[in-house]
């Protein structure tokens, strides 16, 4: 775990205790949180330097941050099973930090016949001087389809196929074993790792293995998560009620998706689009969103996309900002998170808002935006956060913001995935820049109003 994890994670096991203890810069705490449900028994902590875990973006975490040339990309990781020497040589690390060169590897997932192999031949056939290695997941097929032949001659420096089963469960190990073999055998060779999942994979653990597995993390960083969607039938699959505990992997492959690519809009009109779209933001008022025939993007819309870099955070909590490129061709005006009055034809969807809305409880996925101005009280906006992750990190798909934090000269950024998180201070804030804090949820069962009425309670 980094150091940047550790600044909000810390904060976390301070509200988890929901009692100030003291622990050093060495502590990693997370694990203590997560065996708490998962009977991890956490590694001993040495008391060399103790700070008040309750200030979880402190200063003195802040400054360590600060130190740092980047932030360690580590997200905190959900397996605790590490123990605690690998724990102290991550942190032994911290001091000497290298650049991060890790391969960057992008997943594209969407339901089935969505466009993903199609997209796929598009990345490799286009000019973009990369060289990219291609981890193809089939259900059950033998040979490489041929489509994707005709990119293996023309562009795909690599291509591996896991056809016995699917990614985001029966080969996960699999995908371990092949991202090592690609690097250990072509490092050097390939810039870009792309991931096609079949089209039933759920993204969340195979998201969960690149920060979940030293074997992967040490050498790849996840880019981005690209979903396509079907304009056509879509709807069927979204609409699909699944059984108690059985999720809907269309719902949440927008879910978790950085960029969506609405593709196949040559085969239904306007109208059905413009739903279809705002169903979408709904779902993910997170993600840029795109419309295309034949998953016909450009290529930076969906390679180096930097979904899961700190750094990227602003482009994806800041939608008023006018370079965003999301709203190029969607040709949709509705705004994804606050200041609306938004109407949907699916009651069990939302969106989320900045003022108060009577919500039905929502069974569906939904994301859920917080923008106000104001600076939060440290003590306070660990524990909400805290408290909320610990309770409801089962529910809570992805989560970034960009805070402002009282005393803190420079603006917070984090971002996670149920219980896996990251954080660190970005550049400061500008003297004339309002401190306005946005903070985006997606998830299942989330409610706006209670959301946001913690979050304003962290506000000074
Ligand atoms: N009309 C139309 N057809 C498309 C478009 N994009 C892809 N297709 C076709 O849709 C079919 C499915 O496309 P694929 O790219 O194979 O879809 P996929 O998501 O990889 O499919 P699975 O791997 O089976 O999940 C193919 O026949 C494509 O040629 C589009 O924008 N419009």
């Amino acid at each position: 775990m980094s150091a940047m994890s550790t600044d909000l994670v810390t904060a976390f096991i301070g509200l988890a205790t929901r009692t100030p203890v003291s622990r050093t810069l060495r502590t990693h705490l997370l694990p203590s949180l997560l065996g708490h449900r998962r009977g991890y028994r956490a590694p001993s902590l040495s008391v060399s330097r103790p700070v008040e875990v309750i200030a979880g973006f402190s200063r003195e975490m802040c400054g360590l941050s600060r130190r740092m040339k980047r932030p360690v990309r580590r997200f905190a990781t959900a397996t605790g099973g590490k123990g605690a020497v690998e724990e102290e040589e991550d942190c032994d690390m911290l001091m000497k930090i290298p650049p991060d060169d890790r391969i960057p590897a992008t997943i594209i997932t969407g339901f089935l016949g969505s466009g993903k192999t199609t997209l796929l031949n598009h990345i490799l056939t286009a000019e973009h001087g990369k060289r990219i290695a291609v981890i193809e997941n089939e259900f059950g097929e033998v040979d490489i389809d041929g489509s994707l032949v005709a990119a293996q001659t023309t562009g795909a420096e690599d291509i591996v196929m896991l056809n016995n089963g699917c990614l985001c469960c029966t080969v996960r190990g699999d995908l371990v074993r092949m991202i090592a073999e690609l690097v250990d055998q072509k490092k050097g060779k390939f810039d870009h790792i792309v991931i096609e999942t079949t089209g039933l994979a759920n993204p969340a653990p195979i998201i969960q293995t690149f920060y979940a597995e030293d074997q992967i993390f040490n050498d790849v960083k996840l880019d981005g998560v690209v979903t396509l969607v079907d304009a056509k039938h879509a709807d069927i699959h979204l609409d699909e009620v699944k059984p108690q505990g059985v999720v809907n992997e269309a719902v949440e492959q927008i879910a978790y998706a950085d960029r969506i690519i609405v593709n196949k809009t040559d085969l239904v009109q306007e109208p059905q689009i413009a739903s279809l779209i705002q169903r979408i933001k709904s779902i993910n008022g997170m993600a840029h969103l795109k419309q295309t025939e034949y998953g016909k993007v450009d290529l930076d819309y969906v390679l180096g996309i930097g979904g899961f870099d700190l750094e990227r955070i602003e482009s994806v909590v800041n939608s008023e900002d006018p370079e965003e490129s999301h709203h190029d061709h969607d040709h949709d005006h509705d705004h994804h998170h606050h200041d609306h009055d938004d109407h949907h034809d699916h009651k069990h969807e939302h969106h989320a808002h900045d003022h108060s809305h009577d919500h039905i409880h929502d069974p569906g996925v939904s994301s859920v935006s917080i923008v106000c101005e104001g600076s939060l009280d440290l003590n306070k906006a660990n524990m909400w956060l805290g408290t909320l992750l610990l309770e409801r990190s089962d529910d809570i798909y992805r989560m970034k913001g960009l805070l402002s934090v009282d005393g803190m000269d420079e603006r917070f950024v984090f971002q996670g995935v149920h219980d896996i998180f990251q954080g660190s201070p970005d550049r400061p804030w500008r003297p004339d820049e309002p401190r306005v804090n946005k903070i985006v949820f997606i998830g299942k069962n989330l409610d706006a109003q209670t959301l946001e009425k913690g979050f304003k309670a962290c506000l000074l």
